[in-house]
This record gives structure tokens, C-alpha cells and sequence, in this order.
């Protein structure tokens, strides 16, 4: 299993070990020791499992403080861009956005720490499996629009397949005072 830490601090790429055979394969997804040694010392008290068809996009969503959350997101079935979006003031890479691949075929994970907003476009019909390190706590929902124009995220596929829920989420601009990762 190896970790590496991507552009925007303390968010970690993980390819798992993946012991192939004539059955099929077998890899942990997740081990505490192997986890700690790296650095990712985290409890995950919930585990979250989501279907979704060709071109839907969730998010982009945050919890806020106190249950703000970690999360170890991986795609079990098929493939999405997953989009993650530094919202810590005083991050050098605060704004800023990445775009990474998670599919069924390499099994990577990507560790997500609290003060980011979350969301995932699915590439084909995929399922996604992420545990959170605190739990779900509505009051606390929060997000950002996902075509906010500040942003400006390419995510790959036109015209998504966008909740309505998520269709109204807030720029950026009218939520950023209220930040407090
Ligand atoms: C997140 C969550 C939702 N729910 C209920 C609330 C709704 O009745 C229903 C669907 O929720 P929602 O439309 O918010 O689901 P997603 O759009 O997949 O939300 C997720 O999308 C992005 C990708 C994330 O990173 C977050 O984990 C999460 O916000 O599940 C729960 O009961 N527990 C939960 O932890």
C-alpha cells in the first residue's frame, strides 16, 4: 500500500495492494497500523455507499464544524473524477481545486481531511464506498455550487446530471466568511 500526498496538503492518493489470482483478487482497503505508519491516524466511525448512472454529479459538499469530516473515498464499480477543494483559510492552497481518477481497475483511494468540499462526477455507471471520520449531521450540511464560476472546475463530462438540492448550493463568495476550517 502507498500514500502520496498530492498538491493540496494532507490530501493522500493511496494504490492498495492488489493480490491477483485465477479466482478473482483479494486487498485490504483499509488497515490502522499501515494507516498510522503513514501518517493517516484517523477513526472512521461511518461508511457510506452510493450508486451512481453515466454523467451524475454529487456535490460539492462539506460538513461543517464540529462534524466536519475526513473521508476515504474509492470507486468499487466503475469510474469518476473525484473533486476535491481546499477550504482552509489559511491553506497556501486555499481555493484551489484538484481533479483525480478513481476507477474499479487500479483500486486507488483518495483521503479527503476535514476543511475540504467533496464531489465526484461518475464517468460511467459507478458505485462509490468512503468512510467518514465523524458522522452524518444534517444541520451541519454545507456546499458550493458546482459550476461556481470562481472555481472554475472542469469536470470533464457536459451537461451533468445535478440534484436539485445541489443545484441551489451557494457560490463560494456568499458562504466565505462563514468558513471556519
Ligand atoms: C451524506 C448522507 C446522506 N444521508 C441521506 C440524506 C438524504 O436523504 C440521502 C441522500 O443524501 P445526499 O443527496 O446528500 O447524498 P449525496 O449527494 O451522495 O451526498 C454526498 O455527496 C458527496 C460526494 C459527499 O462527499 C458527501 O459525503 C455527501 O454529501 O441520504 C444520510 O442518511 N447520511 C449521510 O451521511
Amino acid at each position: 500500500m502507498t500514500f502520496t500526498e498530492l498538491e493540496l496538503k494532507d490530501v493522500i492518493l493511496i494504490s492498495p495492494n492488489v493480490f491477483g489470482d485465477e479466482r478473482g483478487f483479494f486487498m485490504e482497503t483499509y488497515n490502522k497500523a499501515v494507516f498510522s505508519k503513514a501518517g493517516l491516524d484517523r477513526e472512521f466511525v461511518q461508511d457510506n455507499h452510493s450508486k451512481s448512472s453515466a454523467g451524475v454529479l454529487r456535490g460539492l459538499h462539506f460538513q461543517k464544524n464540529p462534524y466536519a469530516q475526513g473521508k476515504l473515498v474509492r470507486a468499487t464499480k466503475g469510474s469518476i473524477w473525484d473533486i476535491v477543494v481546499d477550504l482552509r483559510k489559511n491553506s497556501a492552497t486555499y481555493k484551489k481545486a484538484i481533479k483525480i481518477l478513481l476507477d474499479d481497475k487500479d483500486k486507488r483511494m483518495l483521503y479527503v481531511p476535514e476543511g475540504f468540499a467533496h464531489g465526484f462526477i461518475s464517468i460511467e455507471d459507478c458505485e462509490v464506498q468512503y468512510k467518514c471520520t465523524n458522522l452524518y449531521n444534517k444541520e451541519s450540511e454545507g456546499g458550493i455550487r458546482w459550476n461556481d464560476p470562481e472555481l472554475g472546475i472542469d469536470w470533464g463530462i457536459e451537461n451533468p446530471v445535478v440534484s436539485t438540492k445541489d443545484q441551489e448550493l451557494p457560490y463560494l463568495k456568499d458562504i466565505e466568511s462563514a468558513l471556519n476550517f
